[in-house]
């Protein structure tokens, strides 16, 4: 198959290029640094499937000039699948596939380091003693042993940070609509999600986003925590409402804050920045709190992950050319 790829860089060409080298070259990859927007969807013309990243977007014009030229099957390499109009690509007959499960470990053991990055205050004091300074005050951290984490989300990767941080001693609180049985054979204990809130010292979200999970964590549910409480989100910027959160940092309602994601991320993130003038005001403010550490979506950014993620896709197109279907479509039942 002819395959646009959106979003390339050099990692991905490097990974999917490997992988369709390892499976006998079936396909032709065409690798685009564009992101998929409206204005960029015309470059997949000619082929008959196309693979995108996590900030391209697939909104309804996006997926009907897919159709128009002949693409037939969007291939994620990603898990989360909140941006494409799934309702509209039903419609228009494009067929839609992700990679569910790529390393839940490589996104669970990111946020462990960001907990103990947060915590321990290590990217500060790695700048002092560069700087010659080996003062200890402000670096003050707290025992994770006996500590409550809060885990919204026991999915793949919710499951796999619960485990870690049972190994730390800390107790787990989880929350989730659909409750796994191994939960309970490890001890952790299903509640409502305003009991998690206020129950837990470190809060960690890995749940999808969808319009239900939009937000989920506000003004009012930040008032449900308990003061000085860690917040860490790994999963979707638009779980967090981030004006509330930069609210909470300012009152010292939220003691600690680790994003990997952030809402508004799709014009900052996977890009070198650094000679442009910072536009995100938002943004900027969070840069400024001593007690907050943000990375650029980098929790999924292991070999592992990039191989899996590659062998994954390939495996998705070549099942669709071969039957029709894709491995892992996203069920049409998931529309929102
Ligand atoms: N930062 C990264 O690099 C990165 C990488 C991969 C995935 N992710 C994000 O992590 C998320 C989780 O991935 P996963 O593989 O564990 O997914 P998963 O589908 O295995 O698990 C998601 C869990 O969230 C639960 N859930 C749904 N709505 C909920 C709600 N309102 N409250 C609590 N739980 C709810 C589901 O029932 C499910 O158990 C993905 O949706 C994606 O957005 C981020």
């Amino acid at each position: 198959m002819q395959i646009a790829v959106f979003s390339t860089k050099p990692y991905d060409q490097s990974f999917l290029t490997a992988a369709n080298v390892a499976a006998g070259s079936p396909h032709a990859l065409h690798f685009l640094e564009a992101r998929l927007t409206a204005d960029t969807a015309v470059l997949a013309e000619g082929a008959q499937a196309v693979c995108a990243f996590v900030n391209d977007r697939a909104d309804a014009g996006v997926l009907a000039q897919f159709a128009r030229s002949g693409v037939r099957l969007l291939a994620l390499r990603s898990a989360g699948f909140n941006n494409v109009d799934l309702a509209a690509a039903r419609r228009l007959g494009v067929t839609v596939a992700r990679v569910p499960a790529y390393s839940p470990r490589a996104v669970a053991e990111h946020t462990v380091a960001m907990i103990l990055g947060l915590n321990r205050h290590i990217p500060r004091a790695h700048a002092r003693v560069r700087d010659g300074n080996f003062a200890l005050d402000g670096l003050l951290g707290f025992d994770l042993h006996g500590r409550t984490v809060g885990v919204v989300g026991t999915g793949r990767i919710g499951i796999a940070f619960a485990r870690i941080m049972l190994g730390f001693g800390c107790k787990v609180l989880a929350h989730d609509p659909v409750q796994d049985p191994a939960c309970a054979g490890l001890g952790i204990g299903y509640v409502p999600l305003d009991a998690l809130l206020a129950g837990s010292d470190i809060i960690s979200l890995h749940c999808p986003l969808s319009p239900a999970t939009h937000h989920l964590i506000d003004a009012a549910a930040i008032a449900r925590m308990r003061p000085g409480v860690m917040l860490i989100n790994t999963s979707r910027g638009g779980l967090v409402d981030t004006p509330a959160v930069v609210e909470a940092l300012k009152a010292g309602a939220i003691g600690h804050l680790g994003l990997d994601v952030y809402e508004e991320e799709a014009d900052l993130f996977f890009e070198d920045l650094s000679d442009h003038l910072l536009q995100d005001d938002v943004f900027a403010r969070l840069l400024t709190f001593p007690n907050v550490l943000i990375t650029g979506h980098q929790a999924f950014f292991t070999a592992e992950a990039l191989t899996a993620i590659a062998e994954t896709t390939l495996a998705n197109i070549s099942a669709f050319a071969a039957t029709g279907q894709a491995l892992h479509e996203v069920s049409t039942e998931r529309v929102v």
